[in-house]
């Protein structure tokens, strides 16, 4: 048995399917909608909603993090140290223009993950190797509205991460559903971020469970 099993580490290692998602129009039935999705094979999760004040955040992480320890899994927060230290949280993700990742580490220590995102080849590569990152994102590989703006470098760079050969989990993520993820499978990857695949689903549970079954299903 590796000495990372049953760790954050450890179930890093095994996830396969992330959740960016926000609490809009969930006020009522946001624990509902969590169980639903842990329940259906989200291995991670991360509240990611720009407007939050932060106290406003730590409020809602709450909900988050009794779900996740329900399930048994693991509580990401976007962009916020302070607010992950807050809340206790498993994960942070950092993009290319938020904290550095020594800052990070600097406030929450070794034992919080911490994750990069990356939309150039230089940019996988570096995260790839760096010092205190765990895991990191490539993307978007399809424009999408939920990430306005973000050129995509699409899957030639799923596919440049996949040849780096790198231990370090990495998922794929921008635009991925149900319907096109056997070409994000076919161009390597093995774990994927999503947001309107589940958030905008008629029945979030059962497309967290066919995302979750294609993507164990190719392991
Ligand atoms: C798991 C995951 N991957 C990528 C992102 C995007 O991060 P970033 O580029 O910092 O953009 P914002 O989400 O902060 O707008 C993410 N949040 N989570
Ligand atoms: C939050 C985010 N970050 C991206 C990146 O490329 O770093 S793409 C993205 C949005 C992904 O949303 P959807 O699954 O709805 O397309
Ligand atoms: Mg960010």
């Amino acid at each position: 048995m590796s000495d990372t099993a049953g760790t954050a580490r450890g179930r890093l290692a095994d996830a396969r399917l992330y959740l960016c998602t926000d609490a809009r129009g969930r006020q009522g039935d946001l624990a509902e909608f969590l169980d639903a999705v842990l329940a259906g094979g989200v291995d991670i999760v991360q509240l990611r909603d720009k407007g939050l004040e932060a106290a406003e955040e730590l409020a809602l992480l709450e909900v988050f993090a009794d779900a996740c320890a329900r399930h048994g899994k693991l509580l990401a927060v976007n962009d916020r140290a302070d607010v992950a230290h807050a809340a206790r949280a498993d994960v942070l993700h950092l993009g290319q223009g938020d904290l550095p990742v020594p800052a990070a580490r600097a406030i929450l220590g070794d034992d919080v993950l911490i994750g990069r995102s990356t939309h150039a080849e230089a940019e996988a590569a570096a995260a790839a190797v760096q010092d205190g990152v765990d895991y990191f994102c490539t993307g978007p590989c399809w424009p999408t509205p939920t990430k306005p703006g973000r050129p995509a470098p699409g899957l030639d760079l799923v596919r440049y991460t996949a040849g780096l050969g790198t231990d370090r989990p990495w998922f794929a993520i921008g635009g991925i559903d149900l319907a096109n993820l056997d070409q994000v499978l076919d161009a390597g990857a093995r774990g994927v971020v999503v947001v309107r695949a589940i958030t905008e689903a008629d029945d979030p549970g059962a497309a967290a469970a066919d995302l979750a079954k294609r993507l164990r299903e190719a392991r």
